[in-house]
């Protein structure tokens, strides 16, 4: 048993869905689960639904989901014929169960209605792919991944049950399997005791593909990407960026720990506990290799790069003067904990402490709020956070030639620069 991944890149037009059917033509003999996440940017406008919906805007709310199923509507035109009618009737399905949710008044919390209403991104697409597949004589069999992937409700970064989990997937998903040799499901998605949809994280369906590769002991993993595998940089920052060919599940746990956004940083550990090989692969050129990522270490690696926008850096000054060792620090890190934020770089002077964290207005007075008692807060924005492992100093000096620097923090592997583009 295979697992492939399909992301938003690769189902968002008629085109690039006919050619995930052509990759699936030549596994036919395969046993593959698909994990399918919702196309092109469709989360991104589904969190705008849920945006306007929580404000109480309900007219707004329904206006922009209308769009949504205008969207998948037409795609299904171009995609089923014979099976129309009775597609349309699933679509139907996935619609009402949002649409009857934003007519009524939020009186929940944020997170719980925007996996609600997000994860029907995802349940659309797999529908019309699956759909779109049996009809061009690619047999398949469609699972709601809400059947399957049991998680506890921590909405928004929901949490897997592995026992009950693996259960349900050798009970309801594995049998699939004796009728047909291709299975298709839902990223990013799962369901909690109480049939409440839950999501894993933004970016979660590389995830969810290691998660199944895990529980099933999968032969291996293949996500689908634009790019020719995993780069030494993003080629939409660095032009000159090569693909590696093989990666150790370390390099790529920590290019995704800087913000390297090629694979989700969860992706790996699963894979890694079962020895599962990834693999990274271009669903333009079949004829390309890729990435293969497994437990061996690669010998030698160029500069990895990975630049991260939108960076704050907040300057925390101790409002007495007194040293910040010991506890305020201590009480900075259970602030930053409670408000679920993840520094991207720290350090500290005898008074100051310094955090770079991703940009948003909202964690930012709450920080500053937190800590008021203890530390005056100043913030300057719009800044980026490169980081290179394996750096040299030709390459330090090629990508911060004539650039601010704010901060620098370098160990034997890897320089972390923040600096200022503007
Ligand atoms: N190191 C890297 N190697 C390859 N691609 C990268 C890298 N870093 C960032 N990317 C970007 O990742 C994109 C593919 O990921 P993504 O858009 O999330 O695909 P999908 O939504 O289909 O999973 C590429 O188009 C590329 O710009
Ligand atoms: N659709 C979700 C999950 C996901 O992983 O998408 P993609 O595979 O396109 O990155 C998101 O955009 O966050």
């Amino acid at each position: 048993m295979k697992i492939f991944k399909f992301g938003g890149a690769s189902t968002n037009s008629f085109d690039r869905i006919q050619n995930l059917g052509y990759i699936l033509q030549n596994h036919t003999d395969e046993k593959i689960l698909i994990v399918i996440s919702a196309m092109g940017k469709m989360t991104n406008s589904l969190e705008k639904v849920v945006e306007e919906f929580y404000e109480g805007k309900n007219e707004e709310a329904l206006r922009l989901f209308q769009k949504v199923k205008d969207y998948h509507l037409n795609q299904l035109k171009y995609l089923v014929t014979f099976q129309w009618q009775k597609a349309t009737n699933q679509l139907t399905d996935f619609f009402t169960e949002v649409e009857w949710l934003l007519h009524d008044k939020p009186v929940k919390d944020y997170d719980y209605y925007y996996d609600q209403i997000v994860c029907s991104g995802e349940l659309l697409s797999s529908t019309l792919i699956s759909y779109y597949l049996n009809e061009n004589r690619i047999p398949n069999k469609w699972i709601d991944v809400r059947d399957v992937l049991r998680t506890d409700d921590t909405f928004r970064q929901a949490k897997v049950d592995w026992d009950v989990s693996r259960k349900q997937a050798r009970e309801k998903l594995m049998p699939l399997f004796d009728n047909t040799n291709f299975v298709i499901t839902q990223g990013f998605i799962g369901s909690t005791d109480e049939n409440e949809s839950t999501t894993l994280g933004r970016e979660g369906s590389d995830f969810t593909a290691a998660i199944f590769a895990e529980l099933m002991n999968a032969e291996s993993v293949t996500i689908w990407k634009d790019v020719n595998g995993v780069m030494n940089a993003d080629p939409k920052d660095f032009q000159e960026a090569v693909t590696i060919d093989e990666l150790s599940y370390k390099e790529v746990i920590e290019m995704a720990y800087y913000g390297a956004q090629v694979i989700h940083p969860k992706t790996i550990k699963p894979l890694q506990n079962k020895d599962i090989p990834l693999f990274v692969r271009s669903f333009f050129d079949l004829r390309l290799t890729g990435t293969v990522i497994t437990q061996k270490s690669a010998m030698l690696l160029p500069p990895m790069i990975v630049y991260k926008r939108r960076q704050v850096l907040l300057m925390l000054q101790s409002v007495d003067f007194s040293f910040v060792e010991g506890k305020p620090t201590t009480f900075l890190y259970e602030v930053l904990r409670k408000l679920n934020i993840r520094p991207n770089l720290t350090q500290n002077t005898a008074i100051s402490l310094i955090i770079c964290m991703d940009d948003a207005d909202q964690k930012i007075q709450e920080v500053s709020q937190e800590v008021s008692e203890i530390f005056d807060v100043s913030v300057q924005k719009n800044l980026t956070l490169l980081t290179v492992r394996h750096y040299s100093d030709a390459i330090i000096e090629q990508l911060s030639a004539n650039k601010e620097i704010i901060l620098q923090q370098k160990t034997k592997d890897t320089i972390q620069l923040l600096m200022n583009l503007s």
